[in-house]
C-alpha cells in the first residue's frame, strides 16, 4: 500500500521500533529559544551530559527581545534574565546562538528556513508550538515540551507515537485579495481548534501548489491552532528554488542528490489518509476572527455571529464568553469593528512577502488618526531586505512604527503589549484572552487586511479603500 508524505519522512527516521512502544526518531534539526530551554540545560548539567549533536542544534533570541532601543540594557528584569540564561547556556554547552543584535537573529521559525536549515524530508523540533511552520518544506516538524528538549539535546532522538494523517485538499483559484492567512483561518473555522488533534495535516491540491514558500509557511504555521501535531506540504520546484543557494542548503552534486530524494517525498496516489477535508479555494474571501480562539472566525463581509445560533452547547457558551470578552454584540457587521492597534509581524506573517503586501496597501496612504501601527520584521534579514526595498520608508511615511525583529506583540512577553480593553488587528496566530496583553482584544487578519484596517481604523480589506485615500506610491515600491 502507498504511503503518505508524513509516513515516508517518519519511516526514514525511525532508529528503534518495538511492539507497544513509541518509535524512537532521529532528529535532523533542533531549534532553541530562550523561553523553553533553561530547564532543559539545567537537566543536562545535573546529569553531567553534553549536547549530543552541536552541528544540528541552533538557538536564537526572539520572545523576550525588545523591538526598540536594542542597544540599551534590557529594562524588564524577567526578559533580561531569560536572555542572559540562554547566552550562558549556549556558551557553556557550545551551542550556536544568534543573539539580539546579530544579523541572523529573529523569530526561530523565520530564521530556520531563511538559513536553509529547514529542508524537505527532515525531522525538525523546537520547544515551541509553531514549529509546524517548517512543515511547509515537506519536513516533519513538531513543537515539543521542555523535557523533550532536554532529551533531544542529550540524544538527538525523540520517542514519539505515530500520528494519524489528514489530507486537506484545496482546489481551485484563490480569488484576488485572498491570501494564505485567509485560507488557514477558514480551514480552522471549518474543522475547529480541535479538528486536527492527533493528526499530521497534509495540505495539497492545486491552490496549495500555486502558493509561494512564504504563504505555505503561513498555512503550516497555524496547523497547531487546529490542534494538529504538525502540518506539511509536499516539496516541489517552488521549495527547491527557495532553498537553492541558502547558507545551509546542499551544493553541487549533493544538491542534485538531495533534490532527487526530495522529489520522492509526495504522498503516493494510493496512500490512504485517516481523514480528508476538501476546500474550494474560489469560494473564499478575506477572513477575520471575532472571538478568542483562532477557530472563531468569519468572512470579513459577515457579522458577529449570534451565540444562540450554535446547536452545540459548549460552542454556544464559548461564543457568549468570547463576545463578552471582545466587547462585541451579535449581528454587528465585522467591518464596523474599530481598532486602536494594528500589528504586522510574527512567525505567521512577518516575512518579506508579508511586509511587501502590507506596504503595497499602505503606499501613499496614512494610518488613521488614533491608530498605532507596529510593523515588526520576523528577522533581521527580513528587516534588511525590507530596508533595501524601501518598505520601511513606506511604513514610516504612512505613520506606522518600524521596529526591530522579534516576536513582539504576537504575545506579551516583551514591552509591545495592548493595554486592557485595547483592540488590535493582528497578523499573528493566536487571539486568546490576554495574549497580546492583559485585557487586550485581538482580531487575527492577513497583512493586507491589517494595512487596510490601519488606514480606515476599522476592520477592512484593501478593496474597501477608496481611491481618495491614496496618493501615488513613492518610486521603487
Ligand atoms: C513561548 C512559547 C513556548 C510559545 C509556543 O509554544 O508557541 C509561543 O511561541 C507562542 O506562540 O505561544
Ligand atoms: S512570533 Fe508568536 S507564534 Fe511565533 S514563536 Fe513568537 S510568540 Fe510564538
Amino acid at each position: 500500500m502507498g504511503r503518505t508524505l508524513a509516513e515516508k519522512v517518519w519511516d526514514d527516521h525511525v532508529v528503534r521500533r518495538a511492539e507497544g512502544e513509541p518509535d524512537l526518531l532521529f532528529i535532523d534539526l533542533h531549534l532553541l529559544h530562550e523561553v523553553t530551554s533553561p530547564q532543559a540545560f539545567d537537566g543536562l548539567r545535573e546529569n553531567g551530559r553534553r549536547v549530543r549533536r552541536l552541528d544540528l542544534t541552533i538557538a536564537t533570541e526572539d520572545h523576550n527581545t525588545p523591538t526598540l532601543d536594542i542597544d540599551k540594557p534590557i529594562a524588564d528584569p524577567v526578559s533580561r534574565a531569560q536572555l542572559e540564561t540562554l547566552r550562558k547556556n549556549c556558551a557553556e554547552f557550545g551551542v550556536r546562538l544568534h543573539p539580539l543584535g546579530d544579523v541572523e537573529q529573529g523569530v526561530v521559525h523565520v530564521v530556520g528556513p531563511q538559513l536553509g536549515l529547514t529542508q524537505p524530508g527532515a525531522t525538525v523540533v523546537c520547544g515551541d508550538s509553531h514549529t509546524s511552520t517548517h512543515g511547509a518544506f515537506g519536513a516533519l516538524a513538531f513543537g515539543i515540551g521542555t523535557s523533550q528538549v532536554e532529551h533531544v539535546l542529550a540524544t538527538q532522538t525523540l520517542p514519539m507515537t505515530r500520528p494519524r494523517t489528514m489530507a486537506i485538499t484545496v482546489e481551485g483559484e484563490l480569488p484576488d485579495g485572498v491570501t494564505a492567512k485567509d485560507l488557514i483561518l477558514a480551514i480552522i473555522a471549518r474543522i475547529g481548534t480541535g479538528g486536527g488533534q492527533g493528526y499530521v495535516l497534509e495540505y495539497r491540491g492545486s491552490a496549495i501548489e500555486k502558493l509561494s514558500m512564504e504563504a505555505r509557511m503561513t498555512i503550516c504555521n497555524m496547523s497547531i491552532e487546529a490542534g494538529a501535531r504538525a502540518g506539511m506540504i509536499a516539496p516541489d520546484q517552488t521549495t527547491f528554488d527557495y532553498l537553492e543557494g541558502r547558507d545551509h542548503a546542499p551544493e553541487g552534486e549533493e544538491w542534485d542528490a538531495a533534490v532527487a530524494y526530495w522529489r520522492t517525498l509526495r504522498s503516493d496516489d494510493d496512500a490512504v489518509f485517516d481523514a480528508e477535508v476538501f476546500i474550494d479555494a474560489a469560494a473564499l474571501s478575506p477572513f477575520v476572527t471575532w472571538g478568542t480562539n483562532p477557530g472563531q472566525g468569519a468572512p470579513l463581509s459577515a457579522s458577529v455571529p449570534d451565540p444562540a445560533s450554535y446547536e452545540d452547547a459548549s460552542e454556544r457558551h464559548a461564543a457568549e464568553r468570547a463576545l463578552e470578552y471582545m466587547g462585541l454584540t451579535a449581528g454587528q457587521p465585522l467591518r464596523d469593528i474599530r481598532v486602536d492597534t494594528v500589528f504586522v509581524g510574527s512567525c505567521t506573517n512577518g516575512r518579506i512577502e508579508d511586509l511587501r503586501a502590507a506596504a503595497d496597501v499602505l503606499g501613499g496612504r496614512k494610518v488613521a488618526g488614533g491608530v498605532r501601527m507596529l510593523v515588526v520584521p520576523g528577522s533581521v534579514r527580513v528587516a534588511l531586505q525590507a530596508v533595501e526595498e524601501g518598505l520601511d520608508k513606506v511604513f514610516k511615511q504612512a505613520g506606522a512604527e518600524w521596529r526591530h525583529a522579534g516576536c513582539s506583540m504576537c504575545l506579551g512577553m516583551n514591552p509591545d503589549q495592548l493595554a486592557p480593553g485595547e483592540r488590535s488587528a493582528s497578523t499573528s496566530n493566536r487571539n486568546f484572552e490576554g495574549r497580546q496583553g492583559k485585557g487586550g482584544r485581538t482580531h487575527l487578519v492577513s497583512p493586507q487586511v491589517a494595512a487596510a484596517t490601519a488606514v480606515l481604523g476599522r476592520l477592512a480589506s484593501p478593496a474597501d479603500l477608496t481611491d481618495a485615500s491614496a496618493t501615488p506610491a513613492p518610486a521603487g515600491v
